[in-house]
């Protein structure tokens, strides 16, 4: 049975942290969590609400495009879409600014509203059972804990050759300080961040060069997909470089110069390091109590979050387990549920949905191609979505459905969809791989005429299993 004298103690106040703090003080427990930066941590202030802002602005700009394909004329019967659309970047960056800050100011008076205790300050663990805050009104206050929630995050990696100045050599935080929108934009590294704001700026209007260090932009991702994303920046104009990697970044009077390793180099206004993320456990403590680090640098942790120390769990992009804001909630979650007692699955992130926010968006759920083609009894079909009645209407002319299901048994294993709000689309699809549906229960189900959708229950059709 929980009591109120359980203290628990959240370094880190992202959704790793402030999702457990709210579950916690659901539980009971007196919780305490310490934040230096702003409430919401860096997914709310700098990385995923204000980066899938932008994309938003872009999005709309994008939109005028296929107004004109659809027969909109814009300001007179020559004029195409983009003429006299112009984008101010301050106006764009000022929105972004306080639409995070109004975030982060909801998620404080939703924890205050239920008695959690924020300290504005850099927590650290003093010993097991101890977490130190030095605030930001220059106290030190020491808050005992029967449980310890690490949930600080990681940082943007840069290059000791590209030192960011927060002018023209920028990491992904520092984008909304810009008053003009870059002219000439390089981006370096194209993994999700590089990719997502790469597109995101030549939408807005920049002229954008995306160094990739591999084959193909997004290495990591269903190769199909990866693709065709590739294939949409190069026909809207984006400069892709294949199999390049940046060297190092300077300065050049009014602008940047990129230094590849083959030693040729790329011009622009500005540089973007896009090139990964370092576990933020500098400072912490973890070496007074004895928490074990991977080799990564991340903390290590199990299903439940727990460390290598009893009552020390940790939640979120410090573990490194998968690094998204959906994730890192549910690790915080789990970690509450699981030290103050309360019943607990194991975090199973095959069931995770993920999307990326280009356009169009890709998201995917379950097994990929790479663990497919691993499979010997998985089926899988992939159709276009320009088959689509929905799509042909709305001037959707690229993007696909792919699913993925057991030979015999049907039961649905994952899907990628590549397609306008994909990130919406994938939900059918999650909900099938989270409940072991059988692609014929998704057969069955009546969808809209016409709507996307309908490319997934035909999807579904193409998979069934004759006995
Ligand atoms: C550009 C970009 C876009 C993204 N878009 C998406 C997306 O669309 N969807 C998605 O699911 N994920 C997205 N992600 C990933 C997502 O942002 C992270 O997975 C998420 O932020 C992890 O949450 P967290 O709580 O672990 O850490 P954070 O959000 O980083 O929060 C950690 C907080 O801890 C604080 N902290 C650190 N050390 C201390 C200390 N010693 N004392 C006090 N406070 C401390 C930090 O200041 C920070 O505020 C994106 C990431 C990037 C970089
Ligand atoms: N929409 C979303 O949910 C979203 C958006 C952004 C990030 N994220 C999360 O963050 C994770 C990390 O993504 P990321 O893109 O920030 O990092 P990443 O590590 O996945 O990609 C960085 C890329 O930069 C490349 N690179 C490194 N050094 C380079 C160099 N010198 N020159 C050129 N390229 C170089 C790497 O090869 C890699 O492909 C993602 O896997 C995802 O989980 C999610």
């Amino acid at each position: 049975m929980i009591t109120r004298e359980t203290s628990v103690v959240i370094i880190g106040g992202g959704p790793g942290g402030y999702e457990a703090a709210l579950v916690a003080a659901q539980l009971g427990a007196d919780v305490t969590i310490v934040e230096k930066d702003g409430l919401g941590g860096a997914a709310v202030l700098t990385d995923c609400v204000p980066s899938k802002a932008l994309v938003a602005t872009a999005d709309q700009r994008a939109d005028l495009d296929i107004a004109v394909r659809l027969g909109v004329r814009l300001g007179g019967p020559d004029r195409t879409a983009g003429d006299g659309v112009q984008v101010k970047a301050s106006a764009v960056n000022r929105r972004i600014l306080d639409l995070a800050a109004a975030q982060s100011r909801d998620i404080r008076r939703s924890l205050e509203s239920v008695g959690v205790r924020v300290i504005d300050g850099v927590g650290r663990l003093v010993e097991r059972g101890l977490v130190r805050a030095d605030t930001s009104g220059n106290e030190t206050v020491d808050v005992a804990a029967d449980v310890v929630l690490l949930a600080t995050g990681a940082t943007p990696r840069v290059l000791p050759t590209a030192v960011p100045d927060g002018e023209r050599i920028l990491t992904w935080q520092q984008i909304y300080a810009l008053d003009d929108l870059p002219e000439r934009l390089v981006v370096i590294g194209s993994g999700v961040t590089g990719a997502e704001l790469a597109q995101a700026y030549l939408g807005l209007g920049s002229a954008v060069t995306l160094v990739s260090s591999r084959e193909r932009v997004l290495p990591g991702e269903d190769a199909d997909a990866a693709t065709q994303i590739e294939s949409v920046f190069r026909e809207r104009g984006m400069e892709v470089l294949s199999t390049s990697r940046a060297q190092g970044v300077e300065r050049s009077g009014d602008g940047v110069v990129v230094t590849l390793t083959d030693g040729r180099t790329v011009e622009g206004s500005h540089a973007l390091l896009a090139v990964g993320s370092v576990p933020q456990t500098a400072g912490l403590g973890l070496e007074h109590v004895g928490v074990e680090l991977a080799e990564s640098g991340h903390i290590a942790v199990d299903r439940v979050s727990r460390t290598s120390v009893p009552g020390i769990y940790a939640a979120g992009d410090c573990t490194g387990v998968l690094p998204l804001a959906s994730v890192a909630a549910m690790q915080g979650r789990i970690a509450m549920w699981h030290a103050l007692g309360d019943a607990v699955a194991p975090l199973n992130v095959r069931g995770v949905a993920a999307n990326i926010f280009t356009d169009p968006e890709i998201a995917t759920v379950g097994i990929g191609q790479r663990v497919a083609d691993e499979m010997p009894d998985v089926q899988s079909v992939l159709l276009p979505l320009a088959r689509n009645p929905r799509a042909k209407m709305q001037g959707i002319d690229a993007g696909f459905v792919k699913l993925f299901c057991r030979t015999g048994y049907g039961t649905v294993l994952g899907g990628v969809v590549v397609a306008p709000k994909a990130s919406e689309l994938i939900f059918p699809v999650a909900l099938a791989v989270q409940n072991r549906l059988s692609v014929d229960a998704v057969a069955s189900t009546i969808t809209v005429y016409p709507s996307l959708s309908g490319s997934i229950t035909e999807a579904a059709r193409q998979l069934h299993q004759s006995e």
